[in-house]
């Protein structure tokens, strides 16, 4: 066990002060230019002192993971790779409790939450991708030659080599993993940078590989912010041969400008302003359960989360009322509490900034349905980053909370007369990554999905995921689709051979 990496005993919130490290080449390394606090927002309480990577530990990193390219890895068949991936999946479902107490105490999501979607998730990354290499294909196509013997071109696949992997705050080992076990599965090595409000999984994970017989130098972590630091000095490291990232168009924006230079790929999952349709012949206690999820859960941080509720006119009324009664109902509090439903916003600055929207919401107009505001709570949670899961009605279609990604616990209900008329709404945004259709008419469903411009449409569900499908958004939502085959296609170079027969 490496003291580098801290163990948690299940709740103690207080008591557990570490100093993290990166992982560089299979050690735990504190270097760095400054460290800084890891605070848990349920109670804004330090929970541990994370390096920040310089330029030398981000080169130290990009160089152990091109000269692991060349070691025992490289060398690996896929069955071997695969194998080794089993036993990473394996080797977090056995620290279950560790990295689910790591991953409340970073995020504040409710404990109930992390130990059904998070961790869970983590693991079944690794064992999806280990699944998917060993029936990873490729074409053949035989042709003519002038002199009649012919030729035959097969492709072959294999590693792009370096990926940097830039993840976010909101689902950190499910999207981190997300993006490394299928670039292991290739054959890849990884250089992961956590968020910065968020660094615990990732590097407890280090410990994992190690275990798992994962080579030095294959998986490493490094710590730091983004611009002018961890993150732009990994992205645009001239040894980086692909990059993965998830977050905030934005920044989505700066890493493909990092990625120019050299001409290296990206694959983007990005923001949302994601929609969910809701027709009067739905199935409405399917719905509101439904909804409520997309807008409420993990405290509205999901990427692909409801912020535009738009609801047949005749069941405005009675929805809206149902969904307020549902917001009213989530329990703030202590995350590691079992009755605890609602955690708070991943930090101070996130809150000020959904507070922000909250208030331009009142100056554009809109009804309170519920909420708007902070919620009373005794000490220590008290000063934590929580906020009241709002619902409002009568904003405009251009209002900035209509067309900005909040990425908060709140929701504008709109009613509609047609079904055209809401498509067009939906698609009225400059994302378009998810949307949820909620109706007991198969034939509607399906022409709706048709024609929503997102890349992934649920019906009568939402967050229902299998993870071989195309994964990703349209529009300013990203680039590329991860997940299954898609991932594969990213995370591998194809070389066709012509041979003339
Ligand atoms: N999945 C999503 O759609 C997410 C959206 N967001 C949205 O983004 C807003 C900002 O949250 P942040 O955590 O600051 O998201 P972000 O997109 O700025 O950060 C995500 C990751 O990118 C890194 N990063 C930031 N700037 C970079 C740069 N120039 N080069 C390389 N790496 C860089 C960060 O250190 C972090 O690891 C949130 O308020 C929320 O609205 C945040 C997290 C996830
Ligand atoms: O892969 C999933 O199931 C979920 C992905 C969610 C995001 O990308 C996000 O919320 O940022």
């Amino acid at each position: 066990m490496n003291s580098a990496v801290p163990r948690y005993q299940g709740a103690a919130v207080s008591a557990e002060t570490a100093r993290l490290s990166h992982f560089i080449d299979g050690r735990f390394v504190p270097a760095g230019r400054s460290s800084f606090e890891n605070r848990h927002p349920a109670t804004g309480e330090v929970i541990n002192l994370v390096p920040e990577a310089d330029s030398a530990a981000i080169d130290d990193a990009v160089k152990a993971a091109k000269r692991a390219l060349k070691g025992p890895w490289g060398k690996m068949s896929e069955q071997q790779r695969s194998a080794i991936l089993r036993k990473v999946a394996d080797g977090i479902m056995a620290r279950f409790d560790d990295f689910l107490a790591a991953e409340v105490l970073d995020t504040g999501k409710p404990r109930s939450l992390a130990s059904h979607i998070d961790i869970p998730r983590g693991a079944a990354n690794f064992n999806v991708f280990a699944d998917q290499v060993l029936t990873l294909s490729t074409e053949t196509f035989r042709m003519a030659t002038p002199d009649g013997a012919g030729a035959l071109n097969y492709a072959i696949r294999g590693p792009r080599g370096v990926i940097a992997v830039v993840c976010p705050w909101n689902l950190p080992l499910l999207l981190m993993t997300w993006k490394v076990a299928p670039a292991l599965a290739c054959g890849n090595t990884v250089v992961v940078k956590p968020s910065e409000e968020t660094p615990t999984t990732a590097t407890m994970l280090g410990e994992i590989m190690n275990e798992a017989g994962v080579p030095p130098g294959v998986y490493n972590v490094v710590h730091g912010f983004g611009q002018d630091s961890a993150g732009e000095y990994l992205t645009s490291h001239p040894d980086v041969d692909g990059i993965t990232f998830t977050g905030e168009t934005r920044t989505g924006e700066a890493i493909m400008r990092a990625a120019s230079r050299g001409v290296r790929p990206v694959s983007l999952e990005l923001g949302g302003k994601n929609a969910s349709l809701v027709f009067a012949d739905c199935d409405m206690d399917k719905a509101i359960e439904g909804v409520t999820r997309a807008v409420f859960a993990n405290c509205g941080q999901v990427c692909l989360g409801t912020e535009r509720v738009y609801v047949e006119r005749s069941m405005f009324a009675e929805f809206t009322q149902r969904l307020k009664q549902a917001a009213e109902k989530l329990k703030p509090g202590d995350p590691f509490d079992a009755s605890t439903t609602l955690g708070p916003l991943i930090s101070q600055a996130h809150r000020d900034k959904v507070l922000s929207y909250y208030a331009k919401a009142k100056a554009e107009g809109a009804e309170i349905v519920t909420g708007g505001g902070i919620p009373e709570l005794a000490a220590p949670y008290s000063t934590g980053s929580f906020v009241e899961p709002t619902i409002w009605t009568g904003l405009a279609e251009d209002s900035a909370v209509m067309r900005e990604e909040i990425f908060g616990p709140c929701c504008n209900i709109v009613p509609f007369d047609e079904e055209d008329a809401v498509i067009a709404l939906a698609n009225d945004s400059p994302y378009g990554l998810a949307t949820s259709i909620w109706t007991q008419n198969l034939t509607r469903a399906h022409r709706v999905a048709a024609q929503v411009e997102v890349g992934i449409a649920w019906v009568n569900s939402w967050f229902l995921r299998d993870l071989r499908t195309p994964f990703g958004g349209s529009k300013q939502s990203g680039i590329g689709r991860e997940g299954g085959v898609h991932s594969m296609e990213f995370y591998t170079e194809l070389r066709n051979v012509c041979v003339k027969l």
